[in-house]
């Protein structure tokens, strides 16, 4: 599978000052190493704090990292700016936790669909109002409400606006961090199965950034499963969930047939 995204000993430094004003350096993320492939998922778990959303934002360049590399597409992205970000940014995307806060709810969908279009000089001015129709019937949203705003919508049809509004630049990598992590559970698996479709429609890549394994189970090809800053583990799906090496990702799937007890049965049926 051609690699497209490479990230080489991603680090993140934070400082942070003490009550008397003593700086401390805190490593979030200690240098993690992993490819995505074309068309390829792969999840990032771990507990919270374990520096997955801190990956995903240097993945994603919304955070440069404290020392590592990110190529993308076969050229070194780590200090892009310019046009060589904007090129970037139109091939990686992000779909946030909340829509409610990552959506502008004094616009309507339609025009935040539209955004990123006139962003990126995509489609001419009189087809982007169409083009933001079929985006919305693209996420299984109903185009005749294009003139709505976020808070008229659940949380997760909202969600699919987030998700229209990273898929209208075309791009080949989506970073979902968290991204179906607050909705309900039947929501939840709609969403999902959403994600999946789009992916075989299309053939992009997904970085999934997830605390519960169940649904990581559903939709990734690969896990890297991170703890304390560091990769503990990273491999196949099957592999890493029915064989883990480390004990760190052994601890994670023993808390699992809490959340799913039929796959915990099943698991069991095949042992
Ligand atoms: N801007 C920042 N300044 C200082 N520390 C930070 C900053 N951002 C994150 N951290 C710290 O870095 C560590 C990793 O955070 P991160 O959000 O990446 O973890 P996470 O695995 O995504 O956790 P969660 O699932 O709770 O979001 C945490 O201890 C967090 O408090």
């Amino acid at each position: 599978m051609t690699d497209l995204l490479r990230a080489k000993e991603l680090t993140k430094h934070f400082v942070t000052r003490g009550p008397l004003g003593a700086r401390t350096e805190f490593t979030a993320v200690d240098r993690v190493s992993f490819e995505v492939g074309l068309g390829e998922t792969l999840a990032v778990v771990g507990e919270s704090g374990s520096g997955k959303s801190t990956t995903a934002r240097m993945a994603a360049k919304l955070m440069d990292p404290s020392e590592g590399t990110l190529e993308f597409d076969g050229a070194d992205v780590t200090h892009a700016k310019g046009p060589e970000l904007a090129r970037f940014r139109a091939n990686v995307q992000v779909v946030f936790q909340d829509p409610f806060s990552s959506l502008n709810p004094r616009h309507t969908v339609e025009r935040i669909l539209m955004a990123p279009l006139v962003y990126q000089g995509i489609a001419p001015n009189g087809s982007r109002r169409a083009h933001a129709k079929e985006l919305m019937e693209r996420v299984g949203l109903n185009p005749d409400h294009s003139l709505r705003y976020p808070g008229q919508f659940s949380g997760g049809q909202a969600q699919r606006i987030g998700i229209a509004r990273a898929l209208a630049v075309n791009p080949k990598l989506v970073i979902c961090d968290e991204a179906v992590s607050a909705l309900d559970v039947s929501v939840q698996a709609q969403v999902i199965e959403l994600l999946r479709r789009l992916q075989r429609e299309s053939g992009f890549s997904y970085i999934f950034i997830a605390h519960d394994l169940a649904v990581v189970r559903q939709i990734a090809h690969r896990v890297a499963v991170m703890s304390k800053g560091r990769i503990v583990e990273l491999g196949p799906v099957e592999q890493v969930f029915d064989d883990p090496q480390d004990e760190y990702t052994r601890t994670l799937l023993a808390a699992i047939p809490r959340i799913n007890p039929e796959w915990d049965r099943r698991r069991r049926e095949l042992q």
